[in-house]
């Protein structure tokens, strides 16, 4: 490699935290292992998008939190790249070894493949749609009682109690009974939604301690971790077992799902007569994968959403009278009706845009590679990444990047405005801002933001599969209760991420409904 690519030898010259022999930076990191999605944030402060660290055993990792240099990684994801040695063991843990998350190569695109039936436009005309119906008026019914009695309630459980009903209700046509029209019924503990938290947090530490099988044995989350998945296990389990025991597992066929007939048939019944599925294991790691990527992800986004426009009401107000004169307050609305929710899509995309699904992530470089130079940024030279370096990103903190090019920067490159417009900024000097308008067009339409810009569902080979139905499951949720309901968080004040490997809300998040009729 010559001179000119950074991080080479003869030009080790990328920034980064002073380390110490051996131990590279394992001290300015491990005491942050349970925040490091603020730990990276405060580097980039320091050190800028792009910088290095080094931890023992896993080497030199490379932030790469800009657009340019992420659309290269996950155009490679699978083949130059990997998830890595350490996230391959924390994801077999949890969700499991043959989950999508766990797995790679072969095994990683049958996962994919035996997922795709619940992502097709059927699956939501038919279960989704089921699903819809039946919980949507549990949670009126809930909101008017709490606006009666005055109950104030945590939004954040009420949302993840909706999304793991309409999950488990559309793939496993199985009511959890999790949310009843009892308001008191987000204060009884279950087991799913407690499960699923812990492992999540648990794993979230995992991925920056190269030392949690030795760490966890002394702070105790260990037994925390194997107590809580064998509980999950257990009700997984139990599912599977109570429906091979009914007839209809054996009369849907992946077939009968994907067709157009009013087959009752659901997601898991179609799994269970999927002859590709021998695997017990490749079953419940598919099931817990739904219930962990599509539950919290689901969650986080209709919390952030209320704590964005709290703090924005004017949008409540679009979004409500959009709801009443698309939908005209009917219950629930048809999966192909989403589009005609323009604002209800932009005040999506622009809560993920700052607060992204999977904050911060990485993958392992197999072999040397060169990231692309970015001089209207300063990235004069391309980088050069060697086979085994990690290579790590944080959406949270690229897709609020408030940095602007100065006239000074453009001179010294001698580049115009009119050269790479995109390139000019992230998104702008307001990037921290909530505006939903920066997905509208001057008619109003929703212009879906260009990826790895936006890079809230991912992007390249693993790209989410279920970002369709996480839309619908949000437009719906807000064009059904906002024509109905005012919600008003009961504190003002600033709420912060929790260190999750999904962008959970930190604490809980009360609230008060008032009926609007
Ligand atoms: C607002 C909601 C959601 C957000 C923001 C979101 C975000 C993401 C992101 C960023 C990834 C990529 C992770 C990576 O590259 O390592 C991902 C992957 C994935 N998501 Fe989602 N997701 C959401 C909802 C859902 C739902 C509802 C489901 C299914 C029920 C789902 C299933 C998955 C699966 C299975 C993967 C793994 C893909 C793979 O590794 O091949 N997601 N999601």
């Amino acid at each position: 490699y010559p001179d000119r690519f950074v991080g080479t030898k003869a030009r080790p010259d990328l920034p980064g935290p002073r380390g110490v022999p051996l131990l590279g930076n394992l001290f300015q990191l491990l005491p942050h292992r349970r925040r490091m999605l603020q730990r990276l944030s405060e580097l980039e402060g320091q050190y800028g998008e792009l910088f290095t660290f080094t931890m023992p055993g896993r080497g030199r990792s490379i932030v790469i939190n800009r657009p340019e240099w992420l659309e290269h990684v996950r155009k490679h994801d699978g083949t130059r790249y990997s998830k890595g040695s350490t996230a391959l063991a924390v994801f077999k843990e949890f969700p499991g070894a043959r989950s999508a998350f766990g797995s790679e190569g072969q095994l990683w695109k049958h996962s994919r493949r035996i997922m795709q039936p619940i992502f097709m436009s059927q699956s939501f005309d038919r279960h989704v749609a089921r699903a819809l119906n039946e919980t949507i008026p549990v949670l009126r019914n809930f909101l008017h009682k709490a606006a009666e009695s005055g109950v104030v309630f945590d939004f954040n459980e009420f949302c993840g109690r909706y999304s793991l009903e309409v999950l488990c209700k559309a793939t496993m046509n199985l009511d959890t009974a999790v949310l009843t029209s009892d308001p008191a019924c987000l204060s009884t503990d279950h087991k799913m939604m407690h499960t699923v938290s812990i492992l999540n947090h648990i794993s979230s530490g995992r991925l920056h301690n190269p030392l949690w099988r030795l760490t966890e044995m002394l702070d105790g989350s260990r037994s925390a971790f194997h107590s809580a998945r064998e509980d999950l296990f257990a009700v997984v389990d139990k599912l599977v077992c109570d429906r091979t025991a009914t007839a209809d597992a054996q009369t849907t066929t992946h077939a009968q799902l994907e067709s157009d007939s009013d087959s009752d048939g659901d997601f898991l019944s179609a799994l269970l007569s999927d002859p590709s599925i021998t695997d017990p294991v490749l079953l419940r790691d598919t099931l817990i994968t739904l219930l962990f990527a599509g539950r919290d992800t689901t969650q986080n986004a209709l919390a952030w959403s209320l704590y964005e426009l709290s703090r924005r009401p004017a949008w409540v107000d679009r979004m409500r009278e959009e709801a009443i004169r698309v939908g005209g307050g009917t219950e629930t609305i048809r999966h192909d009706e989403v589009h005609s929710y323009p604002i209800h899509l932009a005040v999506l995309h622009e809560t993920l845009r700052l607060w992204p699904g999977a904050p911060k992530n990485a993958r392992l470089a197999l072999s040397d590679d060169v990231l692309p130079s970015v001089p209207e940024h300063g990235y004069r030279h391309p980088v050069r990444v060697s086979k085994g370096d990690y290579v790590l990103w944080s959406d949270y903190a690229m897709m609020r990047n408030c940095k602007v090019l100065i006239l000074t920067d453009l001179v010294a490159h001698r580049l115009s405005w009119r050269d790479q417009p995109h390139l000019i900024q992230v998104w702008g000097p307001d990037a921290r801002e909530f505006n939903p308008a920066r997905h509208l067009d001057a008619h109003g339409q929703f212009v879906k933001p260009p990826q790895p810009r936006f890079h809230a569902f991912g992007a390249g080979p693993r790209l989410c599969p279920g970002s369709r139905l996480a839309t619908y499951e949000f437009v719906s949720f807000w064009a059904a209760l906002l024509p109905l309901f005012d919600f008003v968080p009961v504190e003002a004040g600033e709420r912060f991420p929790a260190d999750a490997l999904t962008m959970s809300m930190e604490g809980s998040f009360m609230v008060a409904v008032k009926s609007r009729v």
